[in-house]
């Protein structure tokens, strides 16, 4: 992906498991798409699973991997199965990341869970930062828990690098959220899907839709 094709804003479908949904995301225009390599996720696939669905098209939404705390021979595994254009990564610091990005040569989206004002970045090494929910202690995973940021922690904050909002967006309060935040950019899995890891198409359309609007402002 070339720094063009990496734009700063835009929308993004995570979680595809399933041919339906990777078709809907591009025949509905997502800028981004992603696969979730966390054996504890329902939204799991195989390297090679990824692989199959990138394959359905040429073209179109950035390849996303997501990874969680993870070791380079596993990314590097990844990588023989599907080309990724994006590495977006959990439980690492900043120079971690980093090193990721100089060892892969793509761009790495640092996430970073936010509870209270005090999370929010000031710098990154990271091509880009996820701004998400802390989830809670009982939480099974870092991300894709369907659960909403306070928006409001968020008021003021405008970084100097590229950032995306997540958590709890779906297509009747993604408007809202951009409007309170003034995100560049959206992800989510959870508001788009019609049981755990199967993502509605109709969803994914009003998601875009109802994105672009607000991100055109
Ligand atoms: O989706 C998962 O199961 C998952 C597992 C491990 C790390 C990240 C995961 N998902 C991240 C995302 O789907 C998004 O980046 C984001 O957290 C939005 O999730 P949601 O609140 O479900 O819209």
């Amino acid at each position: 992906m070339t720094a063009a094709a990496d734009p700063v804003s835009g929308v993004k479908i995570c979680g595809l498991t399933e041919p339906a949904g990777f078709d809907a995301c591009v025949e509905h225009g997502a800028d981004w798409v992603g696969f979730v390599f966390f054996q504890r996720s329902p939204r799991f696939v195989t390297p090679a699973q990824a692989g199959l669905l990138s394959a359905r098209t040429k073209g179109g939404p950035g390849r996303v991997g997501l990874f969680v705390q993870p070791d380079e021979q596993a990314i590097a595994d990844t990588l023989r199965h599907v080309a990724l254009d994006v590495l977006q990564v959990y439980g690492v610091d900043d120079q971690q990341a980093h090193a990721i990005a100089q060892r892969f040569g793509l761009p790495v989206w640092l996430s970073r869970p936010v509870a209270t004002r005090a999370d929010l970045p000031v710098t990154t090494l990271a091509q880009r930062v996820l701004v998400e929910p802390r989830p809670p202690a009982s939480a099974t995973r870092p991300g894709g828990n369907a659960q909403q940021l306070d928006w409001a922690l968020l008021a003021g904050w405008q970084p100097d690098f590229r950032w995306m909002l997540a958590g709890g967006l779906t297509p009747q309060n993604v408007a809202t959220a951009i409007g309170q935040t003034g995100a560049p950019a959206v992800d989510t899995s959870s508001g788009v899907e019609s049981a755990p890891g199967i993502k509605d198409g109709s969803a994914i359309a009003a998601f875009i839709r109802n994105a672009r609007a607000a991100l055109r402002g």
